[in-house]
């Protein structure tokens, strides 16, 4: 049987564990640490799936999840390393950390997956991004993708592109949550209640990712015939421009990448 342990439950771990169970893993093949009682009572409630010790984990389980915070990482890992061996394979989601960290506490051979999701995971419209350390085979890959293809799109990059890769998809969801706030905040400032500004933007985001992901045309002329000559569109974009925001998200993805190198040296 195909086990699985998820190491940390929280908002990605809680996201892999909800694709995992609507992808129909059965309970008896997941299980998950989890510190606190009334956290591990609420998640066997909603998924059925048990909370075992770390060692019980790795005993009952041949894939192991690492869905600790980065910070974590190090500590958990001292606990589990004298029992995890090469017919294990782990799989890290920790932002930054490479897999040399992993292979440089665990016994020699030990194969590592460093894989970058994200929280759409939650409606199986994820993108995970696999890449493998140097005991990762393509056995091991392809265990990797078909673990995450239920919950999303996966692509396999060099594990030199993760920090960019988790600056642009893993935080990327976060960055379109802030834009469509602010976007009803501006609906609030025109007069509009906020349930029905919401109503608005969140279908005219929908409809946007679904030409984006469907027509496949390229994202400049998807906007060039929403802008009219003379007319409203042309208007705001003038202001996003004079506001600099192009060069803010610039800035702001790169500033990602290297908090996420930076996450990488710190532990
Ligand atoms: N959130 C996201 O969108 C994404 C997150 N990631 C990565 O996923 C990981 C988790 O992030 P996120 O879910 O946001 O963080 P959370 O803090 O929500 O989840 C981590 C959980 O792990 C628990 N934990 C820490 N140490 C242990 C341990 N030794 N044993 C069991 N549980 C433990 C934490 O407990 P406590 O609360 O006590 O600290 C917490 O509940 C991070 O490494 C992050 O980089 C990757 C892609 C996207
Ligand atoms: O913010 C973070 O560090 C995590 C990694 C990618 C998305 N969330």
């Amino acid at each position: 049987m195909n086990t699985l342990a998820i190491f940390g439950a929280g908002k990605l771990g809680e996201a892999l564990l909800s694709g995992l169970r609507r992808a129909g893993r059965t309970p008896d093949e997941i299980v998950i640490v989890e510190r606190y009682e009334e956290r591990a009572a609420f998640l066997l409630e909603k998924y059925q799936v048990r909370a075992v010790t770390p060692a019980e984990a790795v005993a009952h389980a041949r894939t192991l999840i690492v869905a600790v915070k980065p910070q974590d990482v190090g500590v958990l890992l001292d606990s589990l390393a004298p029992l995890v061996t090469p017919d294990h394979l782990v799989v890290s989601v920790a932002a930054g950390i490479p897999t040399k960290y992993y292979e440089a506490r665990l016994a020699d051979g030990v194969p590592v997956i460093r894989v970058m999701p994200n929280t759409p995971a939650l409606v199986d419209e994820a993108m995970s991004v696999v890449s493998g350390g140097a005991h990762a085979e393509e056995k091991h890959l392809a265990a990797a993708e078909a673990l995450l293809q239920p919950v999303g799109k996966v692509r396999r990059l060099p594990e030199s592109q993760q920090d960019a890769v988790t600056a642009l998809s893993g935080s990327g969801p976060a960055y379109f949550f802030f834009l469509v706030e602010a976007m009803i905040d501006a609906g609030i400032l025109l007069g509009i209640p906020r349930d029905v500004a919401a109503d608005l933007i969140v279908q005219s985001a929908l409809g946007a990712a679904k030409m984006l992901s469907e027509a496949g045309t390229h994202p400049v002329q998807l906007r060039e015939a929403v802008t009219s000559p003379g007319g409203t569109t042309i208007a705001a974009i003038r202001e996003l421009e004079r506001h600099g925001v192009r060069a803010a998200l610039l800035d702001a993805i790169e500033a990602a990448r290297d908090r996420s190198v930076e996450l990488g040296q710190l532990y």
